[in-house]
């Protein structure tokens, strides 16, 4: 079996919608229309409509309108190509894969509103390690929905984990956080994966929360967390961004997933999210299942949506 054609045919599959909607759509005009200033307000249409941010829309249609002015008589061909290569240099300024070596154990901080995936991504994050024989860890520090703990558990069990760290006596999410990172120095994990509570409609009290976490994690590793990892769902599109916004200006994101690419037609955020912050877009969920997940990679990202 060609395993990389798998991963490749896996990732295009659940991108179809995002596809017809912006790859196909921009394909087609164009492969047909002359190149001419004319084009740039369809295409500019095409890429709002995509649920790709004004700013971020802007920035391509220039460097598109330079493109034009500096190659007078373009064929369409290699206008497309520029296209393209504007889009995938987007997507490269934020590829950076998150290297777990660096630390013994890292420790991942995981946040995100309710509903967005972040226990199903947990399971898929420690499976991803665990297939990589690293010994994963999780902590149970969402202490608000009493079935977090249980839903945790059970994906620690699929997933391979060696321990799920909870405390059903406390519903302080700090202490468990604090008992669950001594513990995997204790136990010298290789990976501590730490979920938490997502109630962004109780802005100010879930942001002073995080950090009362992130302070304690601090008081046993001072350079942890090493990634704060936020989990994003592709079907709000472009209202992602004002979630990135909230959550970095109030604990600093160093990573970001996002989950449901599979099915949204909305996958085109992605771009505005990485062209509105520098944060890395470290992973990608693409299904409901365990293995249904793959590091970020920008040139297979748009190879899906857009033909060559
Ligand atoms: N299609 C699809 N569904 C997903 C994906 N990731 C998660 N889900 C589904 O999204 C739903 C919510 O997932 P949870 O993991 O419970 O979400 P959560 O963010 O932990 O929710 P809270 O614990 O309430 O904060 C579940 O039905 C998951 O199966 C994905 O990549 N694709």
């Amino acid at each position: 079996m060609n395993y990389k054609y798998n991963f490749f045919n896996r990732l295009k599959q659940s991108l179809l919608n995002t596809r017809k909607k912006l790859g196909d759509n921009i394909t087609k005009l164009v492969r047909n229309k002359k190149v001419d200033v004319d084009i740039l307000n369809n295409i500019e249409n095409k890429l709002l409509v995509a649920d790709i941010s004004t700013q971020t829309t802007q920035k391509i249609i220039n460097n598109l309108k330079n493109y034009i002015n500096l190659h007078a008589n373009c064929n369409n061909k290699s206008f497309y190509d520029t296209l393209r290569d504007e889009i995938l240099n987007i997507l490269i300024s934020i590829d950076k894969p998150l290297l777990i070596e660096e630390r013994k154990p890292f420790i991942i901080l995981m946040v995100g509103v309710n509903g967005v995936g972040k226990t199903t991504t947990i399971g898929k994050l420690a499976y991803y390690y665990h297939l990589k024989n690293k010994s994963v860890m999780l902590a149970a520090g969402d202490t608000c929905r009493v079935a977090a703990t249980d839903q945790l558990e059970i994906m620690g069990k699929r997933s391979g984990c060696v321990a799920v760290i909870k405390n059903n006596t406390t519903s302080d999410p700090a202490s468990v956080i604090f008992d669950a990172v001594k513990m995997a120095k204790m136990k010298l994990a290789d990976l501590l994966i730490i979920d938490t509570a997502g109630r962004l409609q109780n802005k100010i009290y879930a942001m002073e929360e995080l950090k009362k976490i992130i302070r304690v994690i601090k008081k046993i590793d001072i350079e942890a967390p090493h990634e704060t990892m936020l989990v994003l769902d592709a079907n709000i599109g472009q209202n992602s961004i004002s979630q990135v916004r909230i959550f970095n200006d109030a604990i600093k994101i160093t990573g970001l997933i996002m989950t449901k690419l599979d099915g949204s037609a909305k996958g085109g955020a992605l771009l505005s999210i990485a062209d509105h912050f520098s944060i890395p877009i470290r992973y990608i969920g693409i299904g409901q299942n365990i293995d249904d997940f793959q590091p970020f990679e920008p040139h297979n990202f748009v190879e899906a949506i857009f033909k060559k």
